[in-house]
């Protein structure tokens, strides 16, 4: 239960973690792709500007003086003298109908094959522009090659073309240039598709074609993003930028494992977090579980003790709530008590009334049956009360029934029990048992009831009705009528006395 509850709090939080989680793979891979099109496009812009320094070069030796006299000799001295400039390999000198008329990688004059005019190159010929072409295998190195070629013109026609050859191996090595982060490839491919020369473990994937997802991406693109898998097999995110000089496109690859590796470890740390979370939620709540436990178990007693009509006091545990419900079983315990005083209580005299009398009289008699105890029961009654109301008033008469409960409560122990029954008639159940003590007592009761009372000018006086159990009854009942017997009988022997019945 308090597991569900704490996951239910979690919840959302953990939820929120998860879309958090596949915005920052979202952004990751974003920023993956704008990195690899800032490196291809700098790859890119390093061949294109390298390709446009060989065109510069090829085009100041195509109308060379050396060129233009026919000095074939001094033009083979003067092109093997450029190779030091740029990323060239050899120049060579052709003929519209393919033979090679000089080429750097042979001393002038040395017999050369033919090397055939390709699409190519036929368009050096035919548009008299500068031309890169695709890989062709060289015909003296035999090596794959690319050539970068310029028409020669005479008397506006184009005669020659005069070509460079570079190597894929230099074109691999501008690319390393960019420093790419370990693991990641970046590839030139040309407008066929086939790999033209790649950063890693170029001479093996030289002239392969480059896989059919970068193939058909470039396909009309200047630039774009894909998703492949490498000649070696491992899952790529690649992004392409094509060269504005060559039909070419560099295209820069990583691991895709780069994103997932960073996803695989923020999964980790919010799955660690949402447990962690949870750990501590469930601690927590099991705190305040067992604090709420021990509060409600603390209000048991107070509300047990509050059925019995007991007085409470409610422990405070620091939990507000149950704080408040024990004050309020204090303040229903106190007003109980309240009640009970008031039910129990003669609100004129404060002495007992009626019921608590009859009902403490019992339990006694329960108790001398029991031991075999005797008891003695008084009853009183003021002589000449009624002339205090009718010469006084009411008020005044309030006032000597008052005093008269005073001058009662003086006359007994503590251990006797007074009360009123009501106008101006008492009770006493007396503790003292010696069979002389209840007429000491009532002798000493007509007394003090008899003494003048302040600011009464009628006599008041006291009449005493003794009744002894068991003797004279076993019942509260018994006894009453017993002792009220005795009270007439004084009454009407003159009262200001005490009669007894056994
Ligand atoms: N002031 C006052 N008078 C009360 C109260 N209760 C009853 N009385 C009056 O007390 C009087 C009691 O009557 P009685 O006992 O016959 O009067 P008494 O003059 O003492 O008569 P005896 O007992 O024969 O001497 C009545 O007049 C009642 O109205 C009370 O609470 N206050």
């Amino acid at each position: 239960m308090l597991a569900a509850l704490v996951a239910a709090c979690v919840l959302p939080a953990a939820i929120a973690a998860g879309l958090l989680l596949v915005q920052d793979y979202r952004l990751q891979r974003e920023r993956l792709y704008r990195q690899e099109l800032l490196l291809a496009q700098g790859a890119v812009a390093e061949i294109d500007r390298e390709l446009g320094r060989i065109g510069a070069v090829l085009e100041s030796l195509a109308t060379s003086r050396e060129l233009v006299n026919g000095h074939l000799a001094d033009f083979h001295d003067r092109a093997s003298q450029a190779l030091a400039v740029g990323l060239v390999d050899n120049y060579v000198l052709m003929a519209r109908d393919g033979r090679q008329l000089l080429n750097t990688l042979q001393p002038y004059g040395t017999p050369l094959p033919r090397a055939g005019v390709g699409p190519d190159l036929a368009r050096v010929f035919d548009r008299g522009e500068l031309t890169v072409t695709g890989l062709v295998a060289s015909s003296v190195s035999k090596e794959q090659m690319i050539s970068v070629a310029v028409p020669v013109w005479r008397d506006g026609k184009v005669v020659q073309a005069l070509a460079v050859g570079l190597s894929p191996a230099r074109v691999a090595g501008l690319l390393r240039r960019h420093n790419l982060p370990e693991n990641w490839i970046a590839t030139v491919v040309d407008g066929h598709g086939t790999i033209i020369a790649r950063s890693l473990d170029n001479a093996r994937f030289v002239g392969s074609p480059a896989q059919p997802e970068l193939v058909e991406a470039i396909l009309g693109r200047r630039e774009g993003v894909y998703d492949a898998r490498t000649h070696e097999g491992f899952e790529v995110i690649t992004a392409f930028s094509r060269s504005m000089v060559a039909d070419w496109s560099v295209a820069v690859g990583a691991p895709q494992a780069e994103v997932t590796r960073q996803l695989y470890r923020s999964i980790a740390i919010a799955a660690l977090g949402v447990a962690a979370a949870i750990g501590l939620g469930m601690l927590v709540a099991l705190g305040w579980a067992r604090r709420l436990t021990r509060s409600v178990q603390g209000l048991i007693g107070p509300a047990l003790a509050l059925g019995r009509g007991e007085l409470v006091a409610a422990p405070r545990t620091g939990l507000k709530e149950a704080d408040a419900v024990g004050e309020v079983l204090e303040q229903a315990s106190k007003m109980l008590a309240h009640a009970q005083h008031l039910a129990h209580t003669d609100a004129l005299t404060g002495l007992s009334n009626r019921l608590l009398f009859e009902a403490l009289a019992h339990r006694q008699l329960i108790d001398d049956q029991r031991n075999g105890q005797r008891r003695v029961l008084l009853a009183l009654d003021l002589d000449g009360f009624k002339g205090v109301n009718d010469h006084h008033g009411h008020a005044m008469g309030d006032q000597v029934l008052k005093i008269a409960a005073q001058r009662i409560v003086g006359s007994l122990r503590s251990a006797d029990v007074p009360a009123r029954l009501g106008g101006d008639e008492f009770v006493v159940l007396l503790s003292d048992t010696a069979p002389d003590g209840a007429a000491t007592v009532a002798e000493k009761l007509v007394r003090a009831l008899s003494e003048p009372y302040p600011g009464v000018r009628q006599p008041v006086s006291a009449s005493v009705g003794i009744a002894v159990a068991p003797a004279a009854g076993a019942t509260v009942a018994d006894l009453l009528r017993r002792a009220d017997e005795a009270l007439y009988e004084a009454k009407r022997a003159g009262k200001r006395r005490w009669a007894a019945r056994a």
